[in-house]
């Protein structure tokens, strides 16, 4: 979908009669989108910003859908008073296999305005927008989680934030034959690009970046700021000197006591490279802990170090959230770990993805998937009945249907949901590493 798809005419007409516009904000008018991003973040109860953080918002942002709804009778019409945006990107089904998403971010609603009905006509709008786009699926990460259910959306991949203790943690892991460079973000970019690329198709649950996330990550947002400027990056580079993977970090300190490693970001192509960087962090000096948000559960670290005690996992229960457009396209777009046959029967009171499905995986991993309608006849595969949100958890494999299934959630025989679990093991464990 482009930038320009024009706002979702079903929205539009449900707010026009609570007196509201709901509308696509023309991007390249720099005053409208400044509005929009003052909006968006009072709406996030950030501070308004700086004019140079705003302008390289405006640049960052420029290609974001962006919309925006206004009430002509509040004293500053040119405001809107709720905003939602989204853009073209790529979720990553199994390794080296991904699938178009609509990401969806930006959703706020002014407090003078809240709980009536306009987050609901927003989230509802860019549903229907992307499927009508051909989307078999969206995707957002999310403050808080009780707001996305009702659409369909439940968290496909987990996220923990890993801390060591500096003092304890002694490395008891492989020597790693590459080496570790600083670079200068501006220097490297390209290759620090082409890096989070390779690194987003590794792992279920990654996404492609929108440029505006290239830039925060960069320092580019507030290139002044103290913050930008105490950032560092560092890169492992393998023995044949090919750039693997980074990691995006500030030490924070007050003296004379020791400080924090900070990560903002830890990329890896590859487990090789994965371990120096781990290497690197928890081998900083005058420091005591190291912080690290957005890691997999199944992280290796502790298996790393002489005393896994050394790590904490603080774990969130959610990260990613995905919600499913599209059934037959989404699930034959990932790899299987089992080959088998099972119906799963979708309930969707949206519509979207309403109905049954046949699921068959063979033994290389890949599926076939068809739609059966209400006169076909089931035959005899294992059937799992679950809706909208529980298909999109199972989806990646961030959760057993098993599981679901003991929170009563899915219904299935016991041979049904044993099938369901080995299908959609995952590769890898999913995870999504960074907000958007
Ligand atoms: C992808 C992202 O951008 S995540 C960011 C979400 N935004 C924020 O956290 C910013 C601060 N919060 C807000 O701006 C607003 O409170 C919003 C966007 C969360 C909700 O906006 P509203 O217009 O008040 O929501 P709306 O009136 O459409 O409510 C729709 C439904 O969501 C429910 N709901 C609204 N806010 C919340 C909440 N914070 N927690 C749980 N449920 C909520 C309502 O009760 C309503 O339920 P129902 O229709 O099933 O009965």
């Amino acid at each position: 979908m482009t930038s320009h798809a024009p706002a979702d005419p079903v929205s539009t007409a449900t707010l026009a009669a609570k007196g509201l516009r709901y509308e696509l904000v023309d991007t390249a008018d720099r005053a409208a989108h400044g509005r929009w991003i003052d909006a968006d973040l009072r709406g996030f109860h950030r501070a308004r910003p700086e004019e140079a953080k705003r302008e390289a918002l405006l640049d960052a942002h420029g290609a974001d859908r962006t919309i925006g709804v206004y009430d002509d009778t509040i004293i500053d019409p040119a405001t809107p008073i709720a905003t939602v945006s989204g853009w073209t990107s790529e979720l990553t089904m199994s390794p080296d296999r991904t699938l178009p998403a609509w990401a969806i971010s930006s959703v706020t609603v002014s407090p003078t305005h809240r709980r009536r009905g306009v987050a609901r006509a927003m989230l509802e709008g860019e549903l229907r927008a992307a499927h009508a786009a051909g989307f078999p699926l969206a995707m957002l990460t999310v403050t808080e989680a009780t707001i996305y259910g009702r659409y369909g959306f439940a968290p496909a991949a987990q996220a923990s934030t890993i801390t060591v203790d500096r003092a304890a943690a002694r490395w008891n892991g492989p020597e790693a034959p590459g080496r570790i460079h600083f670079v200068e973000p501006g220097d490297a970019d390209a290759t620090l690009r082409d890096v989070t690329t390779r690194a987003t198709r590794r792992t279920p649950g990654e996404a492609a970046r929108a440029e505006a996330d290239h830039r925060h990550l960069f320092g580019r947002i507030e290139p002044a700021g103290e913050e930008a400027r105490a950032t560092r990056v560092a890169r492992y580079d393998d023995a044949q000197g090919r750039p693997r993977g980074f990691v995006v970090y500030r030490v924070v300190r007050t003296p004379p006591k020791r400080g924090s490693v900070e990560v903002d970001r830890f990329v890896a192509v590859d487990d090789e490279s994965e371990r120096a960087l781990w290497r690197f962090l928890v081998e900083q000096d005058f420091v005591e802990r190291i912080v690290v948000p957005l890691r997999s559960i199944d992280d290796p670290l502790p298996w790393l170090l002489a005393d896994p005690r050394a790590v904490s996992f603080a774990s969130h229960v959610d990260h990613l959230w995905v919600r499913v457009l599209d059934a037959p396209r989404a699930l034959s777009s990932r790899r299987y770990s089992a080959a088998g046959a099972l119906v799963l029967d979708v309930e969707d009171p949206a519509g979207f993805v309403d109905g049954a499905v046949r699921l068959e995986t063979d033994a290389t991993g890949d599926a076939t998937v068809e739609r059966l309608g209400d006169a076909m006849v089931i035959g005899d595969a294992p059937r799992l009945v679950l809706g909208a949100p529980e298909l999109a958890s199972i989806l990646l494999g961030g959760v057993r249907a098993s599981v679901l299934a003991a929170a009563g959630r899915i219904d299935g025989s016991p041979e049904a949901l044993a099938l369901a679990d080995r299908m959609f093991a995952a590769e890898r464990t999913p995870l999504l590493s960074f907000w958007f």
